[in-house]
Protein backbone atom coordinates (compact mmCIF):
# COMPACT_ATOMS: atom_id res chain seq x y z
CA UNK A 1 0.00 0.00 0.00
CA UNK A 2 1.25 3.52 -0.85
CA UNK A 3 2.11 5.25 2.45
CA UNK A 4 1.41 8.80 1.28
CA UNK A 5 -0.37 9.27 -2.07
CA UNK A 6 1.35 12.15 -3.88
CA UNK A 7 -1.31 13.86 -5.98
CA UNK A 8 -1.00 16.12 -9.02
CA UNK A 9 -4.07 18.37 -9.18
CA UNK A 10 -4.71 19.47 -12.77
CA UNK A 11 -6.76 22.68 -12.99
CA UNK A 12 -6.46 25.14 -10.11
CA UNK A 13 -9.75 26.98 -10.69
CA UNK A 14 -12.79 27.03 -8.41
CA UNK A 15 -13.04 23.27 -7.87
CA UNK A 16 -9.33 22.42 -8.16
CA UNK A 17 -8.35 25.04 -5.55
CA UNK A 18 -11.06 23.74 -3.21
CA UNK A 19 -9.76 20.16 -3.57
CA UNK A 20 -6.14 21.32 -3.04
CA UNK A 21 -7.12 22.97 0.24
CA UNK A 22 -9.13 19.89 1.26
CA UNK A 23 -6.23 17.47 0.57
CA UNK A 24 -3.77 19.73 2.39
CA UNK A 25 -5.93 20.36 5.46
CA UNK A 26 -8.33 17.44 5.94
CA UNK A 27 -7.45 14.35 3.90
CA UNK A 28 -5.39 11.62 5.55
CA UNK A 29 -2.78 9.56 3.66
CA UNK A 30 -2.23 11.98 0.78
CA UNK A 31 -0.52 15.25 -0.12
CA UNK A 32 -0.51 17.66 -3.07
CA UNK A 33 2.84 17.22 -4.83
CA UNK A 34 2.03 19.16 -8.02
CA UNK A 35 -0.42 21.83 -9.14
CA UNK A 36 -0.87 22.02 -12.91
CA UNK A 37 -2.58 24.89 -14.70
CA UNK A 38 -2.00 26.73 -17.99
CA UNK A 39 -2.37 29.82 -15.82
CA UNK A 40 0.84 29.50 -13.79
CA UNK A 41 -0.06 32.41 -11.49
CA UNK A 42 -3.28 30.66 -10.51
CA UNK A 43 -1.39 27.40 -9.96
CA UNK A 44 1.13 29.26 -7.81
CA UNK A 45 -1.59 30.83 -5.67
CA UNK A 46 -3.26 27.46 -5.12
CA UNK A 47 0.06 25.81 -4.20
CA UNK A 48 1.21 28.62 -1.90
CA UNK A 49 1.94 27.44 1.64
CA UNK A 50 1.77 23.74 0.78
CA UNK A 51 5.16 22.10 1.52
CA UNK A 52 6.45 20.07 -1.45
CA UNK A 53 3.79 21.30 -3.92
CA UNK A 54 5.45 22.29 -7.19
CA UNK A 55 3.84 24.22 -10.04
CA UNK A 56 3.70 23.10 -13.69
CA UNK A 57 2.03 24.19 -16.93
CA UNK A 58 1.27 20.62 -18.07
CA UNK A 59 0.64 17.17 -16.63
CA UNK A 60 3.50 15.73 -18.72
CA UNK A 61 5.98 18.15 -17.10
CA UNK A 62 4.69 17.26 -13.63
CA UNK A 63 4.98 13.53 -14.36
CA UNK A 64 8.50 13.93 -15.83
CA UNK A 65 9.64 15.78 -12.69
CA UNK A 66 8.67 12.73 -10.60
CA UNK A 67 6.72 12.45 -7.35
CA UNK A 68 3.28 11.92 -8.89
CA UNK A 69 1.36 8.80 -7.68
CA UNK A 70 -2.15 9.93 -8.68
CA UNK A 71 -4.04 12.61 -10.62
CA UNK A 72 -7.02 14.71 -9.60
CA UNK A 73 -8.47 16.20 -12.77
CA UNK A 74 -10.33 19.51 -12.32
CA UNK A 75 -10.13 21.10 -15.75
CA UNK A 76 -13.29 21.77 -17.82
CA UNK A 77 -15.01 18.56 -19.01
CA UNK A 78 -14.09 18.87 -22.70
CA UNK A 79 -10.39 18.58 -21.72
CA UNK A 80 -10.76 15.40 -19.63
CA UNK A 81 -10.39 12.70 -22.31
CA UNK A 82 -6.78 13.45 -23.24
CA UNK A 83 -5.57 13.60 -19.61
CA UNK A 84 -7.52 10.46 -18.67
CA UNK A 85 -5.98 8.44 -21.50
CA UNK A 86 -2.51 9.63 -20.49
CA UNK A 87 -2.98 8.73 -16.81
CA UNK A 88 -4.33 5.30 -17.80
CA UNK A 89 -1.22 4.71 -19.97
CA UNK A 90 0.95 5.67 -16.99
CA UNK A 91 -1.18 3.37 -14.80
CA UNK A 92 -1.81 5.89 -12.02
CA UNK A 93 -5.15 6.32 -10.18
CA UNK A 94 -7.41 9.19 -11.24
CA UNK A 95 -10.18 11.18 -9.62
CA UNK A 96 -11.91 12.87 -12.56
CA UNK A 97 -14.30 15.70 -11.72
CA UNK A 98 -17.63 15.24 -13.46
CA UNK A 99 -18.40 14.96 -16.31
CA UNK A 100 -16.11 12.09 -17.31
CA UNK A 101 -16.35 13.61 -20.82
CA UNK A 102 -19.22 15.55 -22.41
CA UNK A 103 -20.52 12.80 -24.78
CA UNK A 104 -20.83 9.04 -25.12
CA UNK A 105 -18.25 8.46 -27.89
CA UNK A 106 -15.41 10.18 -26.01
CA UNK A 107 -16.37 8.44 -22.74
CA UNK A 108 -16.40 5.09 -24.52
CA UNK A 109 -12.82 5.70 -25.69
CA UNK A 110 -11.91 6.14 -22.02
CA UNK A 111 -13.71 2.88 -21.15
CA UNK A 112 -11.72 1.12 -23.91
CA UNK A 113 -8.43 2.52 -22.57
CA UNK A 114 -9.30 1.37 -19.04
CA UNK A 115 -10.16 -2.09 -20.33
CA UNK A 116 -6.75 -2.20 -21.99
CA UNK A 117 -5.23 -1.49 -18.56
CA UNK A 118 -7.30 -4.38 -17.24
CA UNK A 119 -8.52 -2.90 -13.94
CA UNK A 120 -10.58 0.03 -12.76
CA UNK A 121 -8.45 3.12 -12.14
CA UNK A 122 -10.85 6.05 -12.63
CA UNK A 123 -13.27 7.41 -10.02
CA UNK A 124 -15.71 10.09 -11.21
CA UNK A 125 -16.53 13.10 -9.02
CA UNK A 126 -20.22 12.44 -8.43
CA UNK A 127 -20.02 13.67 -4.84
CA UNK A 128 -23.75 13.47 -4.13
CA UNK A 129 -23.31 9.73 -3.48
CA UNK A 130 -21.22 10.80 -0.44
CA UNK A 131 -23.85 13.27 0.86
CA UNK A 132 -25.49 12.04 4.08
CA UNK A 133 -29.02 12.93 2.85
CA UNK A 134 -28.65 11.14 -0.49
CA UNK A 135 -27.08 8.10 1.20
CA UNK A 136 -30.05 7.91 3.63
CA UNK A 137 -32.55 8.24 0.80
CA UNK A 138 -30.80 5.41 -1.05
CA UNK A 139 -31.05 3.23 2.07
CA UNK A 140 -34.77 4.03 2.48
CA UNK A 141 -35.46 3.13 -1.15
CA UNK A 142 -33.34 -0.03 -1.26
CA UNK A 143 -34.57 -1.09 2.22
CA UNK A 144 -38.03 -1.57 0.69
CA UNK A 145 -40.09 -0.71 3.83
CA UNK A 146 -41.97 2.03 1.93
CA UNK A 147 -42.66 -0.15 -1.10
CA UNK A 148 -41.44 0.53 -4.62
CA UNK A 149 -40.06 3.87 -5.76
CA UNK A 150 -42.46 5.40 -8.31
CA UNK A 151 -41.30 8.97 -9.00
CA UNK A 152 -38.54 11.45 -8.16
CA UNK A 153 -39.00 15.23 -8.21
CA UNK A 154 -35.64 17.01 -8.32
CA UNK A 155 -34.70 20.65 -8.05
CA UNK A 156 -31.23 21.96 -8.91
CA UNK A 157 -30.82 25.70 -8.50
CA UNK A 158 -27.62 27.74 -8.77
CA UNK A 159 -27.44 31.47 -8.00
CA UNK A 160 -25.67 32.28 -11.30
CA UNK A 161 -23.34 30.84 -13.92
CA UNK A 162 -19.70 31.68 -14.72
CA UNK A 163 -18.87 33.31 -18.09
CA UNK A 164 -18.91 30.79 -20.95
CA UNK A 165 -21.57 28.55 -19.38
CA UNK A 166 -23.40 27.42 -22.52
CA UNK A 167 -26.96 26.19 -22.95
CA UNK A 168 -25.64 22.62 -23.37
CA UNK A 169 -23.82 22.93 -20.03
CA UNK A 170 -27.15 23.11 -18.19
CA UNK A 171 -27.32 19.42 -19.16
CA UNK A 172 -23.61 18.38 -19.39
CA UNK A 173 -22.36 20.21 -16.34
CA UNK A 174 -25.40 20.48 -14.06
CA UNK A 175 -28.09 17.85 -14.83
CA UNK A 176 -25.30 15.26 -15.18
CA UNK A 177 -25.52 15.11 -11.36
CA UNK A 178 -29.23 14.20 -11.52
CA UNK A 179 -28.52 11.53 -14.15
CA UNK A 180 -26.05 10.01 -11.70
CA UNK A 181 -28.36 10.38 -8.69
CA UNK A 182 -31.25 8.73 -10.55
CA UNK A 183 -29.03 5.77 -11.47
CA UNK A 184 -27.70 5.61 -7.87
CA UNK A 185 -31.14 5.78 -6.23
CA UNK A 186 -32.90 3.37 -8.59
CA UNK A 187 -30.01 1.00 -9.36
CA UNK A 188 -31.23 1.15 -12.98
CA UNK A 189 -30.08 2.69 -16.21
CA UNK A 190 -31.93 5.65 -17.74
CA UNK A 191 -33.88 4.79 -20.88
CA UNK A 192 -34.98 8.22 -22.15
CA UNK A 193 -34.61 11.96 -21.66
CA UNK A 194 -36.87 14.82 -22.71
CA UNK A 195 -36.25 18.54 -22.21
CA UNK A 196 -38.95 21.21 -22.07
CA UNK A 197 -38.08 24.87 -22.52
CA UNK A 198 -40.72 27.08 -20.96
CA UNK A 199 -40.78 30.74 -20.12
CA UNK A 200 -37.16 31.95 -19.78
CA UNK A 201 -35.87 34.12 -16.94
CA UNK A 202 -34.76 37.67 -17.80
CA UNK A 203 -31.71 36.94 -15.61
CA UNK A 204 -30.32 34.30 -18.01
CA UNK A 205 -27.28 35.46 -20.05
CA UNK A 206 -27.54 35.59 -23.86
CA UNK A 207 -27.55 32.13 -25.45
CA UNK A 208 -28.84 30.35 -22.34
CA UNK A 209 -32.46 29.24 -21.95
CA UNK A 210 -32.99 29.11 -18.20
CA UNK A 211 -34.77 27.39 -16.44
CA UNK A 212 -35.40 24.05 -18.20
CA UNK A 213 -37.43 21.01 -17.23
CA UNK A 214 -35.82 17.63 -17.81
CA UNK A 215 -37.99 14.51 -17.84
CA UNK A 216 -36.25 11.19 -17.28
CA UNK A 217 -37.51 7.61 -17.46
CA UNK A 218 -35.66 4.56 -16.10
CA UNK A 219 -35.75 1.03 -17.49
CA UNK A 220 -38.48 -0.10 -15.02
CA UNK A 221 -40.58 3.04 -15.67
CA UNK A 222 -39.64 5.26 -12.69
CA UNK A 223 -40.48 8.81 -13.80
CA UNK A 224 -38.28 11.76 -12.82
CA UNK A 225 -38.71 15.48 -13.32
CA UNK A 226 -35.83 17.92 -12.82
CA UNK A 227 -36.03 21.70 -12.59
CA UNK A 228 -32.64 22.99 -13.64
CA UNK A 229 -32.46 26.71 -12.90
CA UNK A 230 -28.91 28.04 -12.99
CA UNK A 231 -29.57 31.77 -12.55
CA UNK A 232 -31.97 31.47 -9.64
CA UNK A 233 -30.21 34.32 -7.80
CA UNK A 234 -31.46 33.58 -4.26
CA UNK A 235 -28.74 30.97 -3.51
CA UNK A 236 -27.93 27.28 -4.06
CA UNK A 237 -30.47 24.53 -3.66
CA UNK A 238 -30.31 20.85 -4.55
CA UNK A 239 -33.08 18.60 -3.33
CA UNK A 240 -35.15 15.58 -4.19
CA UNK A 241 -38.61 14.35 -3.25
CA UNK A 242 -39.17 10.62 -3.64
CA UNK A 243 -42.68 9.21 -4.06
CA UNK A 244 -42.80 5.60 -2.90
CA UNK A 245 -45.84 3.33 -2.71
CA UNK A 246 -46.16 3.80 1.07
CA UNK A 247 -44.53 7.16 1.75
CA UNK A 248 -43.02 10.41 0.53
CA UNK A 249 -39.41 11.34 1.44
CA UNK A 250 -37.83 14.78 1.04
CA UNK A 251 -34.11 15.59 1.16
CA UNK A 252 -32.15 18.80 0.64
CA UNK A 253 -34.63 21.13 2.29
CA UNK A 254 -32.92 24.22 3.65
CA UNK A 255 -31.44 23.20 6.94
CA UNK A 256 -30.24 25.09 9.98
CA UNK A 257 -32.26 26.97 12.55
CA UNK A 258 -35.46 28.73 11.52
CA UNK A 259 -35.93 31.91 13.57
CA UNK A 260 -39.19 33.78 14.18
CA UNK A 261 -38.65 37.33 15.35
CA UNK A 262 -40.04 40.84 14.88
CA UNK A 263 -42.90 39.60 12.75
CA UNK A 264 -40.62 37.63 10.42
CA UNK A 265 -39.66 33.98 10.05
CA UNK A 266 -36.53 32.71 8.32
CA UNK A 267 -33.25 30.84 8.14
CA UNK A 268 -30.07 30.84 6.06
CA UNK A 269 -29.85 30.02 2.36
CA UNK A 270 -26.83 27.95 1.23
CA UNK A 271 -24.73 30.20 -1.04
CA UNK A 272 -23.05 27.57 -3.24
CA UNK A 273 -22.07 23.95 -3.83
CA UNK A 274 -18.94 24.26 -1.66
CA UNK A 275 -21.15 24.87 1.40
CA UNK A 276 -23.98 22.47 0.48
CA UNK A 277 -21.69 19.57 -0.39
CA UNK A 278 -18.51 20.39 1.60
CA UNK A 279 -18.79 17.26 3.78
CA UNK A 280 -19.62 15.12 0.75
CA UNK A 281 -16.51 16.33 -1.15
CA UNK A 282 -14.38 15.51 1.93
CA UNK A 283 -15.80 11.97 2.14
CA UNK A 284 -15.50 11.50 -1.63
CA UNK A 285 -11.81 12.47 -1.75
CA UNK A 286 -10.95 10.46 1.39
CA UNK A 287 -12.67 7.42 -0.10
CA UNK A 288 -10.75 7.86 -3.37
CA UNK A 289 -7.41 8.26 -1.55
CA UNK A 290 -8.01 5.21 0.68
CA UNK A 291 -8.93 3.08 -2.33
CA UNK A 292 -6.19 4.46 -4.61
CA UNK A 293 -3.53 3.56 -2.02
CA UNK A 294 -4.71 -0.07 -2.51
CA UNK A 295 -4.93 0.33 -6.33
CA UNK A 296 -8.73 0.29 -6.16
CA UNK A 297 -11.57 2.71 -6.93
CA UNK A 298 -13.61 4.07 -4.00
CA UNK A 299 -16.74 5.44 -5.67
CA UNK A 300 -18.56 5.89 -8.99
CA UNK A 301 -16.45 4.46 -11.81
CA UNK A 302 -15.82 5.04 -15.52
CA UNK A 303 -18.97 3.07 -16.44
CA UNK A 304 -21.00 5.54 -14.35
CA UNK A 305 -19.21 8.32 -16.22
CA UNK A 306 -19.97 6.74 -19.60
CA UNK A 307 -23.63 5.99 -18.80
CA UNK A 308 -24.24 9.57 -17.63
CA UNK A 309 -22.39 10.95 -20.68
CA UNK A 310 -24.83 9.00 -22.88
CA UNK A 311 -27.71 10.61 -20.93
CA UNK A 312 -26.15 14.05 -21.45
CA UNK A 313 -25.85 13.43 -25.17
CA UNK A 314 -29.53 12.45 -25.31
CA UNK A 315 -30.39 15.51 -23.17
CA UNK A 316 -28.56 17.92 -25.48
CA UNK A 317 -30.37 16.40 -28.51
CA UNK A 318 -33.66 16.71 -26.61
CA UNK A 319 -32.98 20.39 -25.88
CA UNK A 320 -33.23 21.20 -29.58
CA UNK A 321 -35.86 18.65 -30.68
CA UNK A 322 -38.23 18.86 -27.70
CA UNK A 323 -38.83 15.13 -28.29
CA UNK A 324 -38.22 12.20 -25.95
CA UNK A 325 -34.76 10.85 -26.90
CA UNK A 326 -33.76 7.24 -26.16
CA UNK A 327 -30.48 6.69 -24.30
CA UNK A 328 -28.31 4.21 -26.21
CA UNK A 329 -25.69 2.30 -24.21
CA UNK A 330 -23.09 -0.20 -25.37
CA UNK A 331 -23.03 -3.54 -23.58
CA UNK A 332 -21.47 -3.23 -20.11
CA UNK A 333 -17.95 -4.73 -20.19
CA UNK A 334 -17.03 -7.49 -17.70
CA UNK A 335 -14.70 -5.06 -15.88
CA UNK A 336 -17.70 -3.11 -14.52
CA UNK A 337 -20.10 -5.95 -13.65
N1 LIG B 1 -18.56 18.14 -8.35
C1 LIG B 1 -18.97 19.39 -8.35
O1 LIG B 1 -19.90 19.76 -7.64
C2 LIG B 1 -18.29 20.39 -9.21
C3 LIG B 1 -17.51 19.96 -10.24
N2 LIG B 1 -16.94 20.85 -11.10
C4 LIG B 1 -16.15 20.30 -12.21
O2 LIG B 1 -14.79 20.62 -11.98
C5 LIG B 1 -14.13 20.88 -13.21
C6 LIG B 1 -13.51 22.26 -13.16
O3 LIG B 1 -14.53 23.22 -12.98
P1 LIG B 1 -14.24 24.65 -12.33
O4 LIG B 1 -13.23 24.54 -11.26
O5 LIG B 1 -15.54 25.25 -12.02
O6 LIG B 1 -13.59 25.41 -13.57
P2 LIG B 1 -12.65 26.70 -13.57
O7 LIG B 1 -12.82 27.34 -14.89
O8 LIG B 1 -12.86 27.51 -12.33
O9 LIG B 1 -11.17 26.09 -13.48
C7 LIG B 1 -10.60 25.35 -14.52
C8 LIG B 1 -9.08 25.55 -14.47
O10 LIG B 1 -8.47 24.73 -15.47
C9 LIG B 1 -7.40 25.46 -16.06
N3 LIG B 1 -7.08 24.91 -17.36
C10 LIG B 1 -7.72 25.10 -18.53
N4 LIG B 1 -7.11 24.40 -19.52
C11 LIG B 1 -6.10 23.72 -18.94
C12 LIG B 1 -5.12 22.81 -19.41
N5 LIG B 1 -5.07 22.43 -20.71
N6 LIG B 1 -4.23 22.30 -18.53
C13 LIG B 1 -4.23 22.68 -17.23
N7 LIG B 1 -5.14 23.55 -16.72
C14 LIG B 1 -6.06 24.05 -17.57
C15 LIG B 1 -7.90 26.89 -16.09
O11 LIG B 1 -6.82 27.83 -16.24
C16 LIG B 1 -8.62 26.98 -14.75
O12 LIG B 1 -7.76 27.43 -13.72
C17 LIG B 1 -15.18 20.68 -14.31
O13 LIG B 1 -15.12 19.37 -14.78
C18 LIG B 1 -16.49 20.93 -13.56
O14 LIG B 1 -17.60 20.29 -14.15
C19 LIG B 1 -17.07 22.20 -10.92
C20 LIG B 1 -17.82 22.67 -9.90
C21 LIG B 1 -18.50 21.82 -8.95
O1 LIG C 1 -20.95 20.44 -10.49
C1 LIG C 1 -21.36 21.54 -10.28
C2 LIG C 1 -21.13 22.68 -11.23
O2 LIG C 1 -20.15 22.33 -12.18
C3 LIG C 1 -22.45 22.92 -11.94
O3 LIG C 1 -22.31 24.00 -12.83
C4 LIG C 1 -23.54 23.23 -10.91
O4 LIG C 1 -24.77 23.39 -11.57
C5 LIG C 1 -23.65 22.10 -9.90
O5 LIG C 1 -24.63 22.44 -8.95
C6 LIG C 1 -22.33 21.83 -9.23
O6 LIG C 1 -22.45 20.76 -8.33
Amino acid sequence: MTENLKIAVVGAGRMGADHIDRIHTRIVGASVSAVVDIDLDRAGQAAAGIPGARVFASLEEARAAGGVDAVLLATPGFLHEEALIKALEWDIPILCEKPLTPDAATSWRVIEAEQKLGRQSIQVGFMRRFDADYAKLEQIISGGDLGDLLMLHCRHRNPSTPPGFTNEMLINDSVVHEFDVVRYLTGEEISSVQVRLGKPSRNAPAGQHDPQQVLIETTSGVLVDVEIFVNAKFGYEVGTQASLEDGIVDIGLDHGPVTRTAGRVGGDVTPGFEERFGDAYDREIQSWVDAARRDEVGGPNAWDGYATAACCEAGVKAQSSGEKVAVELNEKPELYR
